[in-house]
């Protein structure tokens, strides 16, 4: 019995046009019946060389995708490096007084390298992809030209394990079936392989939404079967050798919500990590990680630049707290000047693990204070606010709180930085065990010497906004814009998603050459720069924005 781990080649006009074909691989597959499994092979191309004028067609800037017309993913099939929303963005920022607006290309296709995927059909047909745009109805999208291609690769022998194994798809009106969604990851880190065979490369770590309480229930077998179907064939024992590991995460709720609490390591390796913006992370199924690995490598790179020496930081809706261990990795003690503290804010406990096995590659000699909260940095924003001068944001996609942008404002009103003490409720008088415990720091590192600095006289000067929702960012930065504000919001990360979170750029307004011109740092992240940038990468996911 013979199975085809890579999908089968399919000869399309669109898709020969430019990138190299797939090598279909054939592998045993041990005692399963898969003869009647569907093959990707059998999908009829839908798209028309003809109907594209020669002027107008570049294979090398087009997207290629024979799910364009079904998919919700993406909404620009031409011109991938000229996306809409930059014309858009040149003239929002433009009237913001901004010319200066730069635009960076990254990766057209095969730039994500996470993907969150329903599970729906039969298990003779299953359909793995996306909801068809306003519907529940999901696209089965194979060949995804976004994809990295080993997300397609571990998609079709998934499908063959449904097949082979009669797993049943999740139905979504009965709330019966198994195998909800899917979540596949993939990790570019290997340092045995050249830097430049690194990508290509990447391992995959699959995670599986079972429809089902946890260990015990009836369904739990055929959880492991399948789990051992994808390991054998493709595990590290195989002849490819593709998945890093194989999770499972329990969820029974008739919600939309795709995860439940429960997950549980099936096969592989526990640690998932990835070098980028200079430092080793470590990401868990359950926490939140970039799609666009190499996108959000470029940004962390570029964002790094805008925090000075010696500053105080404090990363909102911080995820594993990637940026603002990158962030204070990179600003490292360098003449005397350094990182004085970084604290990180995080609604999600999941993600607490991550931080923590980040923390224990972060590199030894850089020495500043670390904090990791597990809260909600709505609640209390100005808690949160006070002791940075630098505030990082990087918000879900319907934007940054009121309450936090309110606090935004308020201090940016306030002359010299000074905001009336009222406004927190110091440590001894405040009685709400909730907002006491989330001052209290998860994970906390001190710095080994002791810093004196006058927190409660601290306050933000400068936003760096990471955003990957450009309409609520267009709302959000226009609101503290519109005040005489002593703060500058000067770097934000915009996905420029064209529909649904497709494909995603770099935009950057930088000042920095006309600074370094004037010799003055200082007015680099002073009231001057009034201005802001706006730097592209990889948006969260699809179907959570959709559901
Ligand atoms: C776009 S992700 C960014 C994560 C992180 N900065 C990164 O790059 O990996 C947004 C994060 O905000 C968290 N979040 C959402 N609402 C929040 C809130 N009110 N307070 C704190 N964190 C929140 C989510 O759990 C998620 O991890």
């Amino acid at each position: 019995m013979t199975l085809f781990l890579r999908p089968p080649l399919l000869v399309t006009a669109r898709l020969a046009l430019s990138h190299p074909p797939y090598r279909p691989q054939k592998v045993e597959a041990k005692g399963v019946l898969a003869s009647s499994c569907p093959s990707v092979a059998h999908q009829k191309p839908s798209f028309n060389l003809e109907s594209v004028s020669s002027s107008s067609f570049t294979a090398a800037t087009s997207l290629q995708c024979l799910h364009f017309q079904s998919c919700s993913g993406c909404s620009q099939e031409w011109d991938l490096d000229q996306p809409r929303v930059v014309t858009e963005a040149r003239k929002f920022f433009q009237e913001l007084g901004i010319s200066d607006l730069k635009f960076e290309s990254g990766m057209l296709v095969e730039w994500r390298c996470r993907a969150k995927l329903a599970v729906r059909g039969t298990s003779e047909r299953p359909l793995i992809g996306l909801y068809e745009e306003g519907t529940h109805n999901v696209v089965d999208i194979p060949l995804c030209r976004a994809h990295h291609p080993n997300i397609n690769v571990a998609v079709n022998l998934l499908k063959q394990g449904i097949c082979a194994l009669n797993i049943q798809p999740y139905d979504e009106d009965l709330g019966t079936g198994e195998l909800r969604y899917v979540q596949i990851a993939v990790t570019t880190y290997n340092t045995s392989l050249p830097a430049a065979e690194r990508y290509q490369n990447g391992k995959v770590q699959v995670s599986l939404v079972w429809n089902s309480r946890n260990e015990q229930s009836e369904s739990y077998k055929k959880l492991n079967a399948l789990a051992e179907f994808l390991w054998r064939n493709a595990g590290p024992r195989s002849n490819s050798h593709l998945f890093h590991s194989i999770w499972v995460n329990f969820q029974t709720s008739s919600s939309n919500i795709i995860f439940g609490n429960r997950w549980r390591l099936l096969l592989g390796e526990r640690d998932f990590w990835e070098h980028i913006g200079g430092i080793d992370v470590c990401l868990d199924p359950s926490s939140f990680g970039q799609a666009n690995t190499q996108a959000f490598n470029s940004l962390l790179r570029k964002l790094q630049k805008y925090v000075p020496y010696g500053s105080s930081v404090v990363d909102l809706y911080a995820g594993a707290g990637v940026i603002g261990l990158s962030v204070a990795a990179t600003r490292k003690c360098r003449q005397g000047r350094r990182l004085l503290s970084l604290r990180c804010v995080e609604i999600n406990k999941e993600s607490k693990l991550s931080f923590e096995k980040s923390l224990s590659r972060f590199p030894k000699h850089i020495d500043c204070n670390v904090h990791w909260h597990n809260t909600d940095a709505s609640i209390e924003p100005l808690h949160w606010l006070k002791g940075s001068n630098v505030v990082i944001v990087d918000p879900p996609r319907k934007g940054v709180e009121q309450s936090l942008l309110d606090a935004l404002r308020e201090i940016s009103k306030c002359k010299d930085s000074k905001v009336p003490k009222s406004s927190i409720i110091n440590e001894k008088e405040e009685k709400r065990p909730w907002i006491l415990r989330a001052r209290k720091a998860t994970v906390h590192v001190e710095s080994k010497t002791s810093i004196n600095w006058a927190k409660d006289q601290i306050w933000p000067e400068f936003i760096i906004y990471v955003s990957c929702g450009w309409e609520s960012f267009k709302e959000d930065c226009l609101s503290p814009l519109k005040l005489p504000t002593e703060l500058s919001v000067f770097a934000v990360q915009q996905c420029l998603a064209f529909g649904k979170g497709s494909c995603f750029q770099f935009l950057s307004w930088d000042r920095e050459s006309r600074y370094r011109k004037e010799g003055n740092v200082r007015r680099r992240f002073g009231v001057e720069s009034q201005g802001m940038g706006i730097v592209a990468t990889a948006a969260t996911d699809r179907i959570c924005t959709e559901l």
